[in-house]
């Protein structure tokens, strides 16, 4: 006899991955954090040994206090917007792909600090889930990134003996209804602002030697620009494709968002629009490093009017694009359990 009865359905989890907060402003929370995110080997590629020794003789001395207070300057009453964004993405998501007959729970999980991605894949089994479909608010695959939320999958299936069947998105870049959330969004603030005379799309950067190496984010971004630029129906004259974020001194993708924002101003370019693709969601690298300290360099430069235009955060447009691509994820797994099979609920 089976320990627990073999169940009539199989269930649906959603797992809404993201990068992830420190669980408040402070310098010993952002100290975890950075000291998680950093050890990750897919994010440093440098060897162990000498990393760990610049990590933890000056980085996580030096930077938590001033990511601190960088983190204190955007949070929200309910926490890190990155966060509070992402939770009521996966909200919404659920209740979009449940009005569409999709019986699937959707959980956020964060790559890094909390909700892990362990403990909501801990809670989708509990929940009684056999399947796990696992998407990232990465649009763009990185090694830096996607692969490594693949990694935290992998390492919560080694801890465990009867796992879910898995699926993944690895990328949807190009794919039809993220760029229409995005021309959305900026035709939008276009009809009620007023148009620019550039319009600068900013993505994070990695470093250049991981392209060479074979990480496809680069050619990536150009294709989402692309798409993006070609729907809005703007010449190559109006628009500049550049990268943000640069850690360390190592060549880092190229244009960089900050010294293009400064060449603008000083050139007399007069209205500018920032807009950030790659982040389905406003965080630190939007808020504070383009709507705060961007805004900052391309005035300082001579710059007229800087204007951030916000991630897709909770627009019906890019809910309906999250669900579209879920539900290409999800269409051919049965709802039906093989007579065979039993559950989930075994002992580890
Ligand atoms: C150290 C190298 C880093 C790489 C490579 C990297 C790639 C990368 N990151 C994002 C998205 C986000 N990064 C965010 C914050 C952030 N990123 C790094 C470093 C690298 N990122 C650090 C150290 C930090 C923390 C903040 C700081 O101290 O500067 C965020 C925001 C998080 C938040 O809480 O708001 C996002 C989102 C992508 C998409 C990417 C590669 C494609
Ligand atoms: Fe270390
Ligand atoms: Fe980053």
């Amino acid at each position: 006899m089976p320990l627990s009865p073999p169940a009539a359905e199989e269930r649906t989890a959603v797992l809404w991955c993201n990068l992830g907060s420190p669980d408040e402003p402070t310098a010993p929370a952002v100290r975890r954090y950075l000291s998680q995110f950093l050890h990750d080997p897919r994010v440093i590629e440098i060897p162990r040994a000498i990393w760990c020794l610049i990590l933890h003789g000056i980085i996580l001395r030096v930077r938590p206090a001033k990511s601190a207070a960088k983190y204190a300057s955007i949070w929200l009453p309910e926490g890190s917007p990155l966060k509070v964004w992402t939770v009521k993405q996966a909200k919404l998501l659920a209740g979009w792909l449940g009005e569409r007959g999709h019986r699937v729970s959707v959980r956020p999980a964060m790559r890094y600090a909390n909700p892990s991605i362990a403990s909501q894949l801990d809670a989708a089994q509990a929940d009684g889930a056999t399947r796990v479909l696992v998407m990232q608010a990465y649009p763009q695959y990185s090694g830096t990134t996607t692969a490594s939320v693949i990694d935290a999958v992998a390492a919560w299936t080694r801890t465990r003996r009867r796992l879910p069947e898995l699926r993944f998105v690895n990328q949807y870049h190009d794919h039809p209804l993220y760029i229409d959330a995005l021309a959305q969004s900026v035709e939008t603030w276009w009809k009620h602002n007023g148009r620019p005379d550039q319009l600068v799309m900013s993505f994070h950067g990695i470093p250049e030697r991981n392209i060479r190496l074979g990480d496809p984010y680069q050619g990536q971004c150009l294709e989402t620009a692309r798409l993006l630029t070609e729907r809005l129906g703007l010449p190559a004259t109006d628009y500049r494709v550049t990268f943000q974020s640069r850690f360390g001194r190592a060549k880092w993708l190229e244009p960089y968002t900050e010294p293009t924002l400064r060449e603008l101003g000083a050139a007399g370019v007069g209205r500018v629009d920032v807009m950030c693709p790659g982040f389905p969601a406003d965080c630190l690298e939007t808020l504070e490093e383009i709507a705060m300290e961007g805004r900052e360099a391309f005035l300082h430069a001579g710059g007229k009017d800087f204007r951030y235009i916000p991630c897709l955060n909770d627009s019906p447009a890019w809910i309906t694009a999250l669900a579209a691509i879920a539900e290409q994820h999800l269409a051919g797994w049965p709802t039906q359990r093989s007579a065979a099979a039993t559950t989930q609920n075994v002992p580890r």
